[in-house]
């Protein structure tokens, strides 16, 4: 391992040549609307499908060589304008010590999931440091990328994580934890702030790593209503966001932008932009000209956030979605994505229009 890292360490990164994405989160003009997708890296590539028969899910995690190898799929297949780092956001339970399976056709299995009783087996101690082979996939594969294009590092925010680690997995309510949020309202502080604090380090490592853009997944925001999400999300969200700075400015390290994508948590829009992140994710079901107007004066860039269903559609009407998309958004500020993540049946050309019809967008 030490041959191959040799002269891969994370300061000599070869240069960044498409910035399109980072000036698009900064407010800044880019030469072209950028776009990336959504677990872009998954089950739609059939080269990924086929890299899956030799190799556990898992094992891809937990191996950078393997990680790396899967993260690049997409980026040699598409113009695409980031890549995103093979992993997942249950590496943090994970490494508090929870048992995660992912099962063929089910998805991820917590087969012992948290209750009061085993709450306090939680091994915080250590945790991002059981989780720095996410860090050397990210050394490795900056250097892999060759500086195509910008690599996002990412985390599960401290409610999605809550609600997988008490549902022990998919759930269609999460009633299990939002049990918790009504009946035990301190213990769930106390579990947040704990996730809070292991997402914050874990997020300021991959950026020690390599990671030069942050997404933060609250995949699970629309099972919560408003008085829920200000009393149990937006507070460790803005801990979270304030702390990767104060940390990254502690260490040296420059200050990458912040990606929020809250899915569903239309009725927080407006305090989603005061949290401190550069860019909200705004999901598919949401309307373009409604979260601008929600949003102006905020100096917040939006990503988003077309239905991942619109790749089933002809070619023609997928382009002529994508414009009527842009057109509702403006160019301004805007990084082009799907409303949720692609589904493993997406037609892989379909990929390919969606990318050439944002590009070829004048600006
Ligand atoms: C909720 C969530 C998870 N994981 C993730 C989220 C947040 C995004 C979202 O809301 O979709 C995030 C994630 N998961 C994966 C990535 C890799 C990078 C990328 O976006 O390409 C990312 C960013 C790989 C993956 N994660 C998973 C796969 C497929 C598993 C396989 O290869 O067998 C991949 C490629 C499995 C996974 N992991 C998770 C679920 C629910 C599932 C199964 C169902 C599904 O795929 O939607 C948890």
């Amino acid at each position: 391992s030490h041959s191959i890292t040799k002269n891969m360490s994370a300061n000599n990164f070869p240069t960044l040549k498409n910035d399109r994405i980072l000036k698009a989160a900064k407010g800044e003009k880019p030469d072209k609307l950028p776009i990336w997708i959504m677990r872009q890296a998954g089950r739609y590539l059939p080269e990924f499908m086929e890299f899956r028969k030799q190799h556990s899910f898992f094992e891809i995690c937990q191996t950078p060589s393997l990680a790396c190898e899967v993260t690049l799929m997409p980026i040699k297949r598409y113009d695409l304008d980031a890549a995103i780092i093979f992993s997942d956001i249950l590496v943090i339970p994970q490494a508090l010590g929870m048992i995660v399976e992912m099962r063929p056709g089910v998805g991820p299995v917590l087969p012992e999931p948290l209750t009061l009783e085993n709450l306090k087996e939680l091994n915080k101690e250590g945790a991002v440091s059981r989780l720095q082979y996410v860090g050397e996939a990210i050394t490795l594969t900056r250097h892999k990328l060759e500086g195509k294009v910008p690599l996002f590092g990412f985390s599960g925010a401290p409610w999605t994580l809550m609600g997988y680690m008490i549902e022990g997995g998919g759930s269609k309510t999460l009633s299990k934890a939002k049990k918790w949020l009504y009946a035990y309202p301190e213990i769930s502080h106390q579990l947040l702030e704990l996730l809070t604090n292991v997402i914050t380090d874990y997020l300021v490592m991959q950026i020690q790593a390599g990671a030069q853009i942050i997404q933060v997944f609250d995949s699970s925001a629309e099972y919560l209503n408003r008085h829920l999400y200000a009393k149990f999300c937006l507070p460790y969200l803005k801990k979270i966001a304030s702390g990767i700075r104060e940390k990254s400015t502690a260490l040296n390290l420059e200050q990458v932008p912040l990606i929020l994508f809250a899915k569903g948590a239309h009725f927080s829009l407006a305090e989603q932009a005061d949290l401190g992140y550069d860019v909200l994710g705004i999901d598919w079901t949401m309307n373009p000209n409604h979260v601008r107007s929600t949003l102006k004066n905020k100096n917040i860039t939006v990503q988003g956030n077309l239905d991942p269903c619109a790749l089933y559609a002809p070619k023609e009407e997928l382009a002529q979605m994508v414009k009527d998309m842009v057109k509702s958004f403006g160019t301004e500020r805007y990084i082009v994505n799907l409303g949720h993540g692609i589904y493993p049946d997406a037609p892989t050309e379909a990929v390919q229009t969606f990318i050439d019809a944002v590009h070829s967008i004048p600006l």
